[in-house]
């Protein structure tokens, strides 16, 4: 039992008497995931496994196993090591698939926090903070942020004030990979022992320089970038859990070019926009859209300078994409729902002329 106690068995099996049934000896957690293998954490080490049955066929790729997942999985010999079964998570973090796809790609899953990362270089951007604490408070995960190479700056308090402006409550963390700033602040109020964190961010802000960091040795390759144009080939390219000495778990992903919304209809707006919410109670029309409507309060809000323009700015646009990517999604399943009529009208007809 003690090897899945490290990676965080027993707080996620704690409240679950459905998880708590399976034989702890057949459980493992995903730490890596590379093309069709399945790297496990085991009560007895470490493990390649492949998927099988349902799961290799598996309709919607979220439901394949992602990296933080328990698994169930069955030993046939040494090398022949099979997933039977993706236990209940309890969250999992995506975002909208890159590109034109509108589906939902999942970063990772049965998380304590999802951390947005951004570097004081040149990548500090409210908006995309934003974007990113939307989807990570719609998917139901405690966000914190982590801004990263503090060492070139001088005035932390211009980037407080200003995610202050975001009126959101949110930890944010300030750290030097280089000089070793703030990694035992993270390391005591963050990654505690037994919990599990995502980091994300875009590329080059310095995550693998971070892990490291908390590592305390150069597990995860970091990339040079050259300062004439602060342009870097892509260093992270896998989504691996790693165990820190405090006894963390923290999953580094590659750097994200974008962020996409990509939250379900049911996804609760209010949550994930307070601010708004607050005033939206005393709008006139219960589906107000804050638009252009008569007695809206946000509106009136907005135009007194009451409600910074930034935060009504944001959501419109985020609620414009969560919106586009909805009607997508729901477009999708018509056309996969007429093409499984079309199909069984096919098989109808053929069987009709069998029989005569
Ligand atoms: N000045 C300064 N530079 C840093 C710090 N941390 C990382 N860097 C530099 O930033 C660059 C990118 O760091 P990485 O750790 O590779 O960034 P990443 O976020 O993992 O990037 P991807 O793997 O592409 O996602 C490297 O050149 C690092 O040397 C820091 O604390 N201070
Ligand atoms: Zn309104």
């Amino acid at each position: 039992m003690d090897k899945l106690h490290l990676y965080g068995w027993s707080s996620f099996s704690s409240n679950n008497t459905i998880v708590r049934s399976y034989n702890a000896n057949e459980i493992g957690r995903i730490i890596s995931v590379k093309g069709h293998q399945f790297h496990l954490t085991t009560n007895h080490g470490k493990r390649v496994a492949e998927l099988m049955g349902r799961l290799v066929v598996a309709y919607e790729k979220e439901d394949q196993p992602k990296v933080g997942d328990w698994v169930q999985f069955m030993k046939v010999d040494e090398s022949n090591v099979f997933i039977t079964d993706v236990l209940p998570r309890t969250n999992l973090l995506f975002r909208k698939s890159a590109g034109k796809e509108q589906s939902k790609q999942v970063l990772a899953t049965n998380l304590d926090y999802a951390i947005v990362v951004q570097s004081l270089d040149q990548d500090f951007n409210l908006n995309r903070l934003e974007r990113y604490l939307v989807q990570i408070i719609g998917c139901g995960i405690t966000p914190a942020i982590v801004l990263t190479k503090c060492d070139m700056i001088t005035d932390k308090q211009f980037y407080l004030d200003k995610i202050k402006r975001l009126q959101r409550e949110v930890e944010v963390f300030f750290c030097s990979s280089q000089t070793g700033e703030g990694i035992p602040e993270l390391e005591n109020d963050l990654f505690k022992p037994g919990s599990t964190s995502v980091l994300v961010g875009s590329s080059g802000v310095g995550k693998s320089s971070l892990v490291n960091a908390l590592l305390r040795d150069n597990i995860r390759s970091t990339n040079m970038i050259s300062d004439s144009t602060n342009k870097g080939k892509h260093t992270t390219t896998t989504r691996d859990m790693l165990l820190l000495p405090n006894g963390a778990m923290i999953i580094d992903t590659p750097g994200m070019r974008e962020f996409g919304l990509g939250l379900g209809d049911n996804s609760d707006i209010g949550e994930q926009f307070p601010v708004i919410e607050a005033y939206a109670e005393n709008c006139r029309f219960s589906d107000c859209s804050h638009t252009n409507e008569e007695g809206c309060a946000v509106l009136k809000a907005f135009n007194s300078g009451e409600l910074d323009a930034v935060i009504y700015d944001n959501y419109i646009k985020l609620m414009r994409e969560q919106q586009r990517f909805q009607t997508k999604v729901y477009e999708r399943k018509q056309e996969q729902r007429q093409f499984g009529k079309m199909v069984r009208d096919v098989q109808k007809i053929k069987k009709r002329l069998k029989g005569k």
